[in-house]
């Protein structure tokens, strides 16, 4: 319809008491003038021929002063200098998150007030300013133009320009955009929805809205915005699938046990993080689907707190945490061991909570003088089989380790009541993560009762490393995928995090040498002689087993070289610091002494 006709036939509706209506016929086009197009292909294409508008407006503004104010120059160049080092020093704080963007945007601000400063004095065409502008220019021109996130914001502004299309298309008409972010695996945008428009009527519309924005299957996710309003949701678009491959670990994520540590990404990439501070943990899944994954996880982050004590339980003759052993303070490979660990931690959680009583303190608070003691326990189920008087002590942790930081994360294939040896420890789990698991029923063993039926599907959990986590600050079921570190980033991350370990407190200590002290009668349970003599009454009935006991029949069958420290970490099951203090007390007592550096023996060797 031609306009004049329109315009005509107005003016009959009106005579006719009828309100005009337009019909837009899409076939019609508006007779768009050049001027208008290329407007609008200037407009479309901004932020590619930025580069070309700052030369213009560069040359335009030193025409004028050159004209108007030639003797600013020196202002002009002053201001360059300081503009492009506080954009060095500063511009992080302006969104320019790497070093990289802070130099690219510091000289860009420098070439751009040296020129304009030149064109000022002596006008812009004077020679070689219009050469020097042009190749300069281009090659300035480059980074910008290849800059990958200044592209993918444009390419999310453009689908964004075209929202009202969009939600026409899918009938979400009159929802509005209110801001959008690109990250690495993608963007996310918050809108405002019509009245009457439910995030529900959104999340029914996903695969509408996944054909309309050009995505793969799967890479739209629709959330809640954190205010929760009833009228607004978030929507995250995916343009690379977080969980399509093995993560690898990207470093530790914290350096105090009180922040919370990174397993991996959710499906949407946001962060699966997790408090761990006086709280147990219990890590289940069939075999193979990345229990020991996320005990590495665990492992690079803990020993990267230095208000953490770490002590290991590893039934598999240590084959998991071995490698960490420089990071661990205690590790047990065999089952004496394992129940020697557990009662020494029943102390220290003893000795911890008379020093909170006699000082007036409810919780203990880690601090690199007063850390926290996580046993991290690798198949529980082991321990409940092979060492099952040490699940009461396990027990008595899981009740009342809590308050004072002495904690139990736990590994399990499937923690039945018999896995568990009976005992209530599940119960006492707050943070749990269900890794594949082979029957349904097993969600609820893992998670908790009615779990499965609430949604909580580990069962379709496809891939080794995915898991569940619920946790109080994890109410809905959502997958994650837990980093994955290779042998080598195991050893090197042990290594380099071996420094910062801290050693056990000075209560725990004195705890542990007060039961130590204490004569036999008065233990309430079968002790363990574990003083550093016991090697040498082992005839006698002394424990050759614990950890003392082995260390001495070391020393004591030593050659005349001595012994390494590592051999006598890997006999004991114990970690450097704790091999070292106990080497020292023995030097002290002129018992053992160190041959040369680095290897010990007996001072007067003794057949074992
Ligand atoms: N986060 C992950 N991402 C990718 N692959 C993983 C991940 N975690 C584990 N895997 C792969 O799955 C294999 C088995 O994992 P893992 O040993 O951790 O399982 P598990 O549950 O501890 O098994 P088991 O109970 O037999 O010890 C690993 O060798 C690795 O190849």
């Amino acid at each position: 319809m031609r306009p004049r006709q329109m315009r005509r036939n107005a003016r009959r509706m009106r005579r006719y008491g009828m309100q005009p209506m337009v019909v837009i016929n899409s076939g019609d086009s508006l007779p768009d003038v050049f001027a208008v197009l290329f407007g609008r292909w200037l407009w479309r294409y901004r932020s590619e021929l930025a580069p070309f508008t700052l030369a213009m407006v560069t040359v335009l503004v030193s025409l004028v002063l050159h004209l108007t104010h030639p003797q600013w120059w020196p202002w002009l160049l002053a201001s360059a200098t300081v503009v492009a080092s506080s954009l060095v020093g500063l511009g992080q704080r302006m969104g320019l998150v790497r070093r990289s963007e802070r130099v690219y945007a510091a000289t860009v601000a420098m070439a751009v007030g040296a020129w304009l400063a030149a064109g000022t004095a002596l006008g812009p065409s004077f020679r070689p300013l219009p050469q020097l502008l042009l190749y300069g220019g281009v090659v300035l021109a480059v980074p910008w133009w290849a800059h990958r996130r200044r592209r993918a914001r444009v390419r999310v502004e453009r689908k964004l320009a075209a929202w009202p299309e969009i939600s026409a298309a899918i009938g979400l008409n009159g929802s509005r955009v209110m801001s959008a972010v690109v990250d690495v695996w993608g963007w996310r945008a918050r809108f405002g929805l019509a009245r009457g428009q439910t995030i529900q009527d959104v999340t029914a519309k996903i695969p509408a809205l996944e054909s309309a924005l050009g995505t793969f299957r799967g890479a739209v996710r629709v959330h809640p915005t954190p205010d929760d309003k009833a009228n607004r949701f978030e929507l995250r678009v995916l343009d690379i699938d977080p969980h399509a491959d093995a993560i690898p670990w990207p470093g530790p994520s914290v350096s105090s046990i009180t922040e919370p540590i990174d397993l991996g990404p959710f499906e949407d990439a946001t962060p699966a993080q997790v408090h761990l501070k006086r709280r147990h943990g219990l890590i289940g899944g069939a075999t193979g689907s990345g229990k020991s994954g996320v005990i590495n996880v665990l492992m690079g982050n803990l020993s990267a707190c230095t208000d953490a004590v770490i002590w290991a339980i590893d039934l598999k003759r240590g084959m998991e945490l071995q490698p960490w052993s420089a990071c661990i303070d205690r590790l047990a490979t065999n089952p004496e061991q394992a129940s020697a660990l557990l009662r020494d931690a029943v102390t220290i959680l003893e000795g911890r909570a008379e020093w909170l009583a006699a000082h007036g303190q409810r919780v203990w608070e880690p601090t690199s003088d007063m850390p926290a003691l996580v046993i991290l326990i690798d198949e529980y189920a082991e321990l409940a089989d092979e060492a099952p008087d040490a699940i009461s002590d396990a027990d008595s942790i899981g009740r009342r380790g809590r308050a004072v930081a002495v904690q139990l994360i736990a590994a399990t294939q499937r923690p039945t009541q018999k896995a568990m040896g009976r005992g209530a420890l599940r119960s006492q789990m707050d943070v749990r993560l269900s890794f594949r698991v082979r029957e349904r029923r097993d969600v609820d063993l893992i998670l908790g009762q009615g779990m499965l039926s609430a949604g909580w599907h580990a069962h379709t959990l496809n891939a080794p490393g995915k898991f569940l986590i619920s946790a109080p600050e994890h109410d809905t079921p959502r997958r994650a995928r837990a980093y994955l570190l290779t042998d080598e980033a195991v050893s090197a991350t042990a290594s380099q995090h071996t420094v910062w370990r801290p050693p056990l407190d000075e209560v725990s200590r004195r705890a542990l040498q007060a039961e130590r002290d204490q004569p036999r009668s008065q233990r309430a349970e079968p002790p363990v002689d574990a003083s550093p003599g016991a090697g040498e009454r082992q005839g006698q009935g002394g424990d050759d087993k614990a950890p003392e006991g082995v260390l001495w029949s070391m020393l004591a069958g030593a050659p005349d070289e001595g012994v390494p420290i590592a051999h006598l970490m890997t006999a004991t099951g114990m970690g450097r610091s704790w091999v070292y203090y106990r080497l020292q007390e023995l030097a002290a007592e002129r018992r053992a002494c160190q041959v040369s550096r680095g290897r010990w023996r007996a001072t007067q060797p003794t057949e074992p």
